[in-house]
């Protein structure tokens, strides 16, 4: 089943085109790693797929819907979209597990219920005993932590991390892709993750090459003896 789907999509900002015409599917349970030369487009690219930002042309579907029809794209968003950016949007006011439940909160679900979810995802991600602790208390690997049990939280369809493995040390950010590959494998979630770095790329399914806002190529990679 596919879970993303981007069709012929461009984006313009003036005179700059960030993306020329790039289609992609991601499928449930599938890994794919978006790399390129800085400023090649993969972070519009990521804003794109999960309706932060609209294509200048072209179409792009969250499970079968034309993000371009949805009157309410927060909503789709929060419901079907996990989000792990660079800078981490921590709300600093609140405790780690309470920005792990804002979203669903948002969502409607009731308190305790976003609470026991939080607090799953925060064990998933090996942040459970920090939960109490606000954002300004963290470590930076502590933070990136809990921006992922944010994303995992409501077992979301389609996971985006723009480089999750930001300047971490390698064994967190082995920690961290091991993480979203079990969320495609034994959760049948589609991530789409951007990286530089080939030892991350290597734990996805497939790699896509972004040059000049443009697939210059894309292939399979099941490098093993990387994991
Ligand atoms: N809001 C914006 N306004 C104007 N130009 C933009 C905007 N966002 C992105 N761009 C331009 O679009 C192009 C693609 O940017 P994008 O951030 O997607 O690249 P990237 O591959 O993610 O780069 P990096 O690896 O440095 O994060 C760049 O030339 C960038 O300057």
């Amino acid at each position: 089943m596919t879970v993303v789907r981007l069709r012929e999509v461009t984006r313009e900002h003036g005179q700059v085109r960030a993306l020329r015409g790039v289609s992609l599917e991601v499928s449930a349970g599938e890994l794919v790693a978006v790399m390129g030369p800085s400023g090649s487009g993969k972070s519009t690219l990521l804003n794109l797929a999960g309706g932060l930002d609209r294509p200048t042309s072209g179409n792009v579907e969250i499970e079968g819907r034309d993000l371009a029809g949805v009157p309410d794209l927060a909503a789709l968003r929060r419901r079907s979209v996990g989000y792990v950016f660079q800078d981490l949007n921590l709300i600093p006011s609140l405790t780690a597990a309470e920005n792990v439940m804002l979203p669903r909160e948002l969502d409607g679900v009731r308190s305790r219920q976003a609470r026991t979810e939080a607090m799953t995802a925060l064990a998933e991600a090996g942040a459970e005993e920090i939960a109490g602790r606000f954002p300004e208390e963290l470590s930076g690997g502590q933070r990136q932590r809990v921006a992922i049990a944010r994303a995992l939280a409501g077992e979301r369809r389609l996971l985006l991390a723009d480089e999750p493995t930001g300047a971490l040390d390698t064994a967190t950010g082995d920690e961290i892709l091991r993480l979203l590959r079990s969320r495609c494998d034994d959760a049948g979630a589609a991530v789409l993750l951007v990286t530089h770095e080939p030892r991350y790329a290597a734990w996805a399914d497939r790699v896509v090459y972004l040059r000049d806002g443009l697939i210059a190529e894309s292939g399979s990679v099941r490098l093993e003896s990387a994991r």
